[in-house]
């Protein structure tokens, strides 16, 4: 027998569970709404929001030292416990203000963690709460290192919370977190040391343009490790030695500070899927195409946990939106990827959108390659930013973007632009003819597409 039912049940109140929880209770539904942790989810208060403010420092450094000499002087440096207090003005509000929100909604709202104890039932605390629908919006977390030692890397959300910074940092992985967090580091001084398991870090953006940013933070002074696996972390009186392998030497490092930066999956295994009825395959749900588990009609997923496209905020959103539609209109709604962007908050920015041209080419498609490095255009040479490129993949029949892939400054709002042109269905035409106020950085795109 339940303590309470309802039609709906969301785990999780991150950016997936708020939209679905809100979208369902606006139609009417009873709806209830569980975290353990802070209420808010990853993207508020350990993700993107906290991140940015922390870069927004780092780029004040960065364009201090970029200026030096050119009109600039003096020099700055990162308060890094006053930056931490600005960054807890934005993330400290966020638990409260998402619980207001929830009750003036009329959700319901359960403190604890959720386990599944029935096909349309959960255990939270002592409470076996039951509903029609179940959405697992449960996030992702760190990927578990089978390495020694791994116990001694701290998460990014430790990194993020940090009261002091210290004097050597190691990240051990280069992909998007760890790109971001040695471009912040290294701004406010920090000796940062990166190793990435691959040859070739951020697999997803052009390589071209990858290997800019490697050179790029090489000169920042990180130390870039590449085509070395972390195997062993070794804590010692005064910091830790970090060993890493690669197919012919062995590197011993130490550090003050090791870093998981390697990766994240979908926050599943504690929720005891068997007693649900949800299949599963080596922690990724088996979902199918409306991400409705396909052992349980009852129990969809989205955002991280659904582990189906990349695991970022706008995805959330859209797969929120999309099983919100299926739950209230029963439609059968799959979801859309195509033309979302996505940036590597470094300084400079990496941005990418579309397919890579490896991509395009194994598809078959017939396209031209619109390529440059141009660190010589006004929109990098008067900031004195030495890396500034760009690779745009257009079809050759219909002039469509199919791929667009930009480093530099603004690269960030510049991909925002293709992504519209996209998802729009705007060719290279109708961006070649588009006016652009001048001299910003989305006027760079006519002569992107020459
Ligand atoms: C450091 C970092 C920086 C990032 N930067 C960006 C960025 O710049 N741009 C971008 O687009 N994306 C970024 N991301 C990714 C982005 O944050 C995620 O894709 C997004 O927040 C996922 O939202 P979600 O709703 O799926 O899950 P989350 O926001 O993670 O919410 C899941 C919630 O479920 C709760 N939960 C988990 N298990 C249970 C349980 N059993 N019972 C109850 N509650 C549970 C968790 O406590 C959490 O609050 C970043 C991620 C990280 C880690
Ligand atoms: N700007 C953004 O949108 C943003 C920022 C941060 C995180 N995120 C999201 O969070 C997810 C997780 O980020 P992430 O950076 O942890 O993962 P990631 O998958 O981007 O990169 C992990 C890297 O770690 C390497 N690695 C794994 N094990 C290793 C080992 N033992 N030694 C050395 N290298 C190792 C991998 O080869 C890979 O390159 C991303 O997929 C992304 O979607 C997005």
């Amino acid at each position: 027998m339940a303590d309470k039912s309802y039609d709906l049940i969301v785990i999780g109140t991150g950016t997936a569970g708020s939209v679905v929880a809100s979208k369902c209770r606006k139609a009417g539904w009873s709806v209830a709404i569980v975290d353990h942790r802070p209420f808010g989810g990853t993207c508020a208060l350990c993700g993107c929001d906290p991140k940015k403010t922390l870069r927004e420092a780092a780029e004040v450094i960065d364009g201090c030292r970029r200026m030096a000499g050119k009109g600039i002087a003096g020099k700055l440096c990162v308060d890094w416990q006053a930056l931490q207090r600005h960054k807890r003005s934005f993330t400290d509000p966020v638990p409260d203000s998402r619980e207001q929100s929830y009750v003036r909604q009329g959700i319901a709202t359960w403190r604890g963690k959720a386990q599944f104890c029935g096909a349309n039932s959960l255990q939270v605390n002592d409470k076996v709460l039951d509903a029609g629908f179940i959405v697992i919006a449960t996030g992702a977390e760190p990927r578990k290192l089978l390495i020694d030692g791994a116990g001694y890397l701290i998460s990014s959300d430790d990194f993020l919370e940090l009261s002091e910074l210290p004097q050597r940092l190691l990240l051990v992985g280069g992909g998007y977190i760890g790109f971001e967090f040695a471009h912040i580091a290294a701004r406010a001084g920090v000796e940062v040391t990166l190793i990435n398991r691959s040859k070739r870090p951020l697999s997803a953006f052009d390589p071209d343009l990858v290997e800019q940013l490697v050179k790029r933070t090489r000169e920042l002074g990180v130390t870039v490790h590449l085509g070395y696996e972390v195997k062993a972390v070794m804590k010692h009186s005064n910091g830790f030695t970090i060993k890493a392998e690669s197919e012919k030497e062995t590197l011993t490092i130490e550090t003050d500070l090791p870093v998981h930066a390697a990766g994240r999956i979908p926050a599943v295994a504690d929720l005891d899927l068997d007693a649900g009825n949800i299949d599963s395959e080596e922690g990724v749900l088996k979902l199918n195409g409306e991400l409705r588990s396909i052992s349980n009609p009852a129990v969809f997923a989205a955002g991280d946990a659904a582990g189906t496209s990349l695991p970022l905020t706008p995805v959330a959103a859209k797969e929120g939106h999309a099983v919100a539609d299926n739950l209230l209109a029963r439609d059968h709604r799959g979801v859309d990827y195509h033309g979302i962007p996505s940036v590597v908050f470094t300084l400079p920015s990496l941005a990418r959108v579309g397919l890579q041209e490896a991509e395009a080419r194994a598809q078959n498609r017939q396209f031209k390659i619109h390529h440059g490095l141009v660190p010589e255009w006004q929109t990098a040479s008067r900031r004195n930013e030495s890396c500034y490129g760009y690779k745009i993949l257009i079809e050759e029949t219909t002039e469509r973007i199919l791929g667009a892939h930009v480093i530099g400054p603004a690269a960030a709002e510049t991909i925002n632009l293709f992504s519209f042109a996209m998802v729009n269905g705007l060719g290279a035409t109708a961006l070649r003819s588009a006016s652009f106020a001048y001299p910003t950085a989305a006027s760079d795109i006519e002569a992107m597409l020459q």
